[in-house]
């Protein structure tokens, strides 16, 4: 049996594990998705043909944490695996600091590095570490690769990345980073396989699942992104505010005696769509709502994505393309509509049935800003990563 790769990217509510065989093809073998960690958690299991392994409640009378979560993917892993020769374990580890500009491997000082990071994105990276702690434990002789979601916009313009905070804030760190920096470059590297005169152009990528943003792309770099220093920055997300007046958050503290815990609560896990409409953060459950708050939310949501487009277009000095991409951007025919809807000053037509159905292409011919709906895939860029700093064959 040949050699796999495997990657973890470990959210703040779920768990993803991918196995690669770490061929010249990078043929996905399985993933396995725990949802709603925290709550009542649903362990799914699917091999690259589609059978379903797993598919089950995790059990408990507890709402079960991501330590048990963890335990329970391993535990599928090793007897998945049965045997199988593990040649590189790759993890999604959502900040790198101002240091971290490319993919490494994790030894001690990396890992205090990293650790030293979680409160800039407390919802984030405590489990990424986890994650690569259990499979390090679970593998202790296989490196375990580091790969940043802010890695990919290293390359900012000054202008870009700063507050107009007094100078050494930025020097210390304090700047914007921006993030889910591992789909960007994997939308990137499509774009330039297939579409590659738009590659070389002008275009905004918009990034909308759980959490979500949008970057901007000249010949395939990033030079802009909509979230900043922390992932809570930008647009409204699933449980996050995005963009908020920091005047607020003073108030908050000093008006109403909330600490720095009730505010980190109610910006990354009471607001954005679920705060919003007072129903749900899943856009499909908001969007089957005939509730005047639901329909409120989306309208904020996609209000914040069309400025974000003008602000980005002007960063870029125009447009060439826009993408779609991640759980809403692939699947809301009705999200991408109300964006590109009137956006025709941007050059923006879409064509209403390519739309519908969900196909690449969704611009009309006459449409001078090409729009497509690029499906992401953090885990093959991430395993692409990892295999790159190993021997893929398993050698050596
Ligand atoms: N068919 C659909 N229509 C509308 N929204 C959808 C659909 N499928 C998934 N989504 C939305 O995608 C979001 C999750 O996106 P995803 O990229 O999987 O998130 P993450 O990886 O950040 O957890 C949820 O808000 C979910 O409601
Ligand atoms: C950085 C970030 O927001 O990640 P996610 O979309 O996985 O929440
Ligand atoms: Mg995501």
């Amino acid at each position: 049996m040949s050699p796999v790769a495997l990657v973890v990217n470990a959210g703040s509510s779920s768990i993803k594990l991918e196995v690669f065989e770490a061929g010249r093809e990078l043929v996905s073998l399985a993933e396995l998705l725990i949802e709603g960690i925290g709550s009542r958690p649903v362990f799914r299991a699917n091999a690259a043909c589609g059978t379903v392994l797993v598919d089950r409640a995790l059990k408990g009378d507890k709402p079960v944490d991501h330590r048990t979560a963890l335990a329970e993917a391993t535990a599928w892993l090793e007897a998945f695996l049965a045997g199988r020769k593990v040649v590189v374990v790759g993890h999604r580890v959502v900040h790198g600091g101002p240091g971290y500009a490319a993919p490494l491997i994790v030894d001690s000082a990396v890992r205090a590095a990293l650790e030293k990071l979680v409160p800039l994105a407390p919802l984030h990276q405590p489990h990424n570490l986890a994650g690569i702690d259990a499979m390090a434990a679970l593998y202790p002789f296989v490196s375990q690769v580091a790969c940043f979601d802010t890695a990919f916009h290293r390359g900012h313009p000054f202008v870009a990345d700063t507050f107009a905070l007094p100078r050494a804030f930025y020097d210390q760190g304090i700047r914007r980073y921006g993030f889910h920096g591992l789909s960007y470059e994997y939308v990137a590297r499509r774009l330039a396989e297939t579409w590659p005169s738009l590659a070389a152009g002008r275009v905004v990528v918009a990034h909308l699942g759980n959490g979500a943003s949008m970057c901007a792309l000249k010949s395939g770099r990033s030079i802009d992104s909509t979230m900043g220093f922390t992932a809570v920055d930008g647009l409204p997300m699933g449980t996050r505010c995005g963009q908020l007046d920091p005047g607020v958050l003073i108030h908050l503290m000093t008006e109403r005696g909330m600490d720095a815990d009730a505010l980190t609560r109610l910006i990354y896990t009471e607001s954005g769509l679920k705060g919003l409409s007072g129903l749900s953060n899943d856009m499909r459950a908001l969007e089957a709502s005939g509730s005047e708050a639901a329909a409120q939310a989306i309208d904020y949501f996609v209000y914040r994505i069309r400025k974000e487009l003008g602000a980005l277009a002007a960063a870029l000095g125009g447009l060439d393309g826009l993408v779609f991409t991640a759980g809403i951007g692939e699947n809301s025919a009705r999200v991408r509509a109300a964006v590109c809807e009137g956006m025709e000053w941007l050059g923006i037509v879409l064509d209403p049935a390519r739309n519908a159905a969900g196909e690449t292409v969704l611009s009309a011919p006459r449409s001078r800003v090409t729009v497509l709906r690029i499906p992401t895939d953090e885990e093959r860029m991430i395993a692409l990563h990892a295999l790159a700093l190993v021997d893929p064959t398993g050698g050596g």
